[in-house]
């Protein structure tokens, strides 16, 4: 055998034990049956140890795409960098319920917890596979010193970017933390990197990458925008004072428990102002509804409690949230997302209409708009923007006002199936004329019925 032959079936054979080792962890340590999307490209080339981006809609399952090589690699430490305190409580536990070794880092972990992890950090062979933590822990002096003995022990196997498009969104203002995460590759290159976001234009794709100094021999996964299984519509209110507004949203969701037989769906209603989620919470209840409110106004203890019965539907079937109700909501069976007014981006409005349906199966997604509404959003966003250009540092490069424009235009167009607008403000290329493509598309699950009915 010559040795270029040696050589390939060395890879061939490397290729098989890295299948292999992924697979064994899906199947056994997290009991699925098979791979989602392109989980299984996913795992097995970060295990190689590339540097990764991983675009894909809510609900595909992108925690898996980082879970499983962190416990194929059997050594070494993932550190998971992620924004929100509740998202990482709600990972760690379901990771500890499945007998991963994890823990989460951040402002409310106990002087035990924290004094476990660091220990285990500086023994000879860390048995935690995971640690979650926020951007501004990681850049503390402390912490990179323990990373620094870390590298140089070889136990770093990767660091995850959860929520990615967040050095976008927030890099800029409030958490700057985030923009400044590029210093993970420059002080530890040997590292891989692994960025998700579900919602990600090509603008913040590349504003991603930049930050963080990813390879160039990167690989991206872009994984198709469409939702098929959700149904996109958008009302009026016809009449514009609250009272009437919480009638009609009363009225849709017990119209959906009529056509259910009385069966109750959970679902979600958004809302800007914490004041309209309270008053809206309490209408629905009044009008036979099982509502809670949920916004950073509450108290943790609230909230968690809000959480748990929503999500246990057990005294609570809707929640009337602000935008606090968000990252790592993961209830299967959530068959409605009402906007009760204009959400602040197109990117929000994706991400929180992805919480209805994740089980597949048919859920609605109702957007009320009115010119009104859109006129005031629109201030609120140009201002914030003004602001954002106004600090130091880079442009904001999440171009709100566009993404405010795109999300007008999807609500007022008569024409063009809303998946389609969805899909192509991604980025995806989509022919309407064929009717193939078309019908992967919009296969009736919008209010757009003119596409339909005209181009059939
Ligand atoms: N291969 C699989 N087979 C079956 N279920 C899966 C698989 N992968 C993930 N899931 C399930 O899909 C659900 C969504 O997963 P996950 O929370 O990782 O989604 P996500 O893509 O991160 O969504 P979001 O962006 O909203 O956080 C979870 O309940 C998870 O257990």
């Amino acid at each position: 055998m010559s040795t270029s032959d040696k050589k390939a079936r060395v890879a061939r054979s490397k290729k098989a034990k890295v299948a292999a080792d992924c697979y064994d962890v899906l199947t056994n340590v997290f009991e699925k049956t098979h791979y989602k999307g392109q989980q299984q490209e996913i795992v097995e080339a970060a295990l190689e140890g590339e540097d990764i981006l991983v675009v894909a809609p809510t609900g595909m399952g992108k925690s898996l795409c980082f879970q499983i090589p962190a416990i194929a690699a059997k050594n070494g430490i993932t550190f998971v960098i992620s924004p929100l305190l509740a998202l990482m409580k709600n990972q760690v536990s379901r990771l500890r319920d499945h007998g991963v070794r994890a823990a989460a880092l951040n402002s409310e972990s106990s002087s035990e917890e924290r004094s476990e992890i660091t220990s285990d950090l500086a023994s000879s062979n860390p048995q935690t596979r995971l640690l979650y933590i926020t951007p501004e822990k990681m850049g503390t002096p402390s912490f990179q010193l323990s990373l620094s003995k870390l590298y140089n022990r070889g136990k770093i196997t990767r660091f995850v970017l959860d929520e990615a498009h967040c050095i976008s969104e927030w890099g800029h203002s409030f958490r700057i933390d985030y923009r400044n995460l590029g210093f993970l590759k420059k002080k530890y290159p040997l590292v891989p990197i692994m960025a998700l976001t579900a919602s990600a234009t090509a603008i913040v794709r590349e504003d991603i990458i930049t930050n963080l100094n990813m390879s160039p021999s990167l690989l991206t996964f872009i994984h198709p925008f469409n939702r098929e299984n959700l149904f996109y519509e958008v009302q009026y209110f016809k009449n514009p004072q609250p009272q009437s507004q919480y009638a009609t949203v009363a009225s849709y969701i017990n119209n959906l428990t009529r056509r259910k037989g009385g069966e109750a769906s959970t679902g979600i209603v958004y809302a800007r102002r914490r004041e309209t989620c309270d008053q809206l919470a309490e209408f629905l209840r009044r009008s036979g509804i099982a509502a809670r409110a949920y916004h950073r106004g509450l108290s943790n203890a609230e909230l968690d409690q809000t959480l748990t019965e929503w999500e246990n539907e057990d005294q609570c079937k809707v929640v009337c949230a602000t935008v606090a109700f968000g990252m790592g909501i993961d209830k299967a069976n959530c068959r409605f997302v009402i906007h009760y007014d204009l959400p602040g981006s197109f990117e929000g409005f994706y991400q929180e209409t992805g919480r209805a349906g994740r089980d597949g199966s048919a859920s609605k997604c109702i957007l009320y708009y009115s010119r009104e509404d859109a006129i005031r959003v629109q201030k609120l966003v140009s201002r914030n923007h003004a602001a954002r250009e106004q600090n130091d540092g880079p442009e904001p490069s999440q171009r709100a006002p566009e993404s405010i424009q795109a999300l007008i235009n999807f609500a007022e167009n008569t024409s063009v199936c809303r998946h389609v607008l969805i899909c192509r403000y991604f980025g995806e290329v989509v022919d309407t004329s064929d009717e193939d493509v078309r019908k992967s598309y919009c296969n009736q699950m919008c209010d757009v019925r003119r596409f339909f009915f005209i181009l059939v």
